[in-house]
């Protein structure tokens, strides 16, 4: 059996190369884990998300205590079995989604009270509760129960809601059912205040625990406010244990994050955007529902080597959306996803040659560029 353990290879200013060893495989970082909220990668077999070099998915809680039910698919053999995905899987923690999704919510310290968004039965998230129902998934990467605190939060509404997640985090850590192979990340709280996310750090680092992500960001203070919190707040983590940026983000916010530090990243952007016609290319990003693509033959990205880019032209992606066809949403989700992919083994390459700033330049440089 493997223990999971993280590997620092190489170092480029604040910029990480590593690898992450668990008892479903190995994860190379930075690394980028499409979303898999309901059990599946919206419109894309799992065989082809490995395809596209992914190592790890993400699950959810919440989504998953809702329906099909977490003790249903522990009977069913567990997440990995239950959607064909043999790799790690992250399962985030369900706080964030019943603050975003679920109605008549009600917050104490014993955790969360909330009803169904989908039939209105009620239920009740605690920090055990929710080990409970990552264990039975039979997650890889287990979250803390947390709270995101919103943004904007005065500073003592951003103290009073990290202290409390970090109180979370401990009665998680008391519950996790240790595996080898297997981890329970902490989440670092404090939204932009530099000594609260430093009192989060100290909390978490008392916890010993094999990984962490910084939460509480990209919930709309946007790009430059994520950037100058990062500035400060990785550093608070653990050198040599992974560190995930929670819900980001768009290539942009991945390449800038990547040089302050952060190992893992998770977004629904490449999967939701591709099921609204948008693809993110070396060139920029465009809409295929633009009449200009309708006679358009040539590739949407000539540097990928996806099936929408090696077998279809822009005409036909754009035929595709027009019509509402439901491959069009397939061959773009697959296109967002193998460039996301590309975006990360890029950026593993420049760093583990030392020339991350010149990658970043001309990340810039041809995405600016216009003419796509
Ligand atoms: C988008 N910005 C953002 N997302 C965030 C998520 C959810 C990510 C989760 O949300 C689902 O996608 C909608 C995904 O679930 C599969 C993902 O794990 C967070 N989750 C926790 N536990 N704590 C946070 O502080 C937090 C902050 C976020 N900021």
């Amino acid at each position: 059996m493997t223990e999971f353990r993280y590997e620092l290879l190489a170092q480029d200013g604040k910029a990480r190369l590593g690898r992450i060893y668990t008892a479903h495989g190995v994860i190379d970082t930075p690394t980028f884990m499409p979303v898999g909220t309901a059990a599946t990668v919206k419109a894309m077999l799992p065989e082809n998300v490995a395809d596209t070099g992914a190592q790890i998915l993400l699950g959810n809680t919440y989504h998953l205590m809702l329906r099909p039910g977490a003790e249903r698919i522990a009977r069913l053999g567990g997440l990995h079995k239950f959607m064909n995905w043999d790799k790690p899987i992250l399962t985030d923690s369900g706080g964030y989604q019943v603050m975003s999704l679920a109605k008549l919510r009600k917050i104490t310290e014993d955790g969360v009270t909330f009803k169904s968004h989908i039939d209105g039965r009620k239920f009740n998230l605690t920090p055990e509760r929710s080990m409970e129902i990552q264990h039975l998934l039979g997650s890889t990467i287990t979250m803390a129960f947390d709270e995101c605190t919103p943004f904007p939060a005065t500073e003592q509404q951003a103290r009073e809601s990290m202290q409390m997640s970090m109180r979370w985090a401990k009665r998680s850590r008391d519950a996790f059912v240790n595996r080898e192979g297997y981890a329970l990340y902490g989440i670092q709280q404090g939204s932009v205040f530099e000594n609260l996310r430093r009192e989060s750090s100290e909390k978490l680092t008392e916890l010993d625990l094999p990984g962490h992500s910084v939460g509480g960001l990209a919930v709309g203070e946007g790009q430059q406010i994520m950037f100058d919190t990062l500035d400060f707040c990785v550093d608070m983590l653990p050198a040599n244990k992974p560190r995930y940026l929670m819900g980001v983000g768009k290539p942009s916010d991945l390449v800038g994050a990547v040089m302050r530090g952060i190992d893992q990243f998770d977004c629904v952007l490449p999967t939701r955007s591709g099921r609204n016609a948008q693809a993110f290319t070396h060139r920029g990003t465009l809409n295929l529902k633009n009449g200009r693509h309708r006679d358009d033959d040539r590739p949407l990205d000539d540097q990928c080597g996806c099936p929408a880019c090696t077998k279809y032209s822009r005409a036909y992606l754009h035929h595709l959306i027009k019509a509402g066809e439901m491959l069009g949403s397939v061959l773009l989700t697959w296109h967002n996803l193998a460039y996301y992919q590309d975006l990360m083994r890029d950026m593993r390459s420049a760093i583990s040659e030392g020339r991350m700033d010149a990658f970043a330049r001309d990340f810039h440089a041809a995405q600016e560029g216009g003419d796509i």
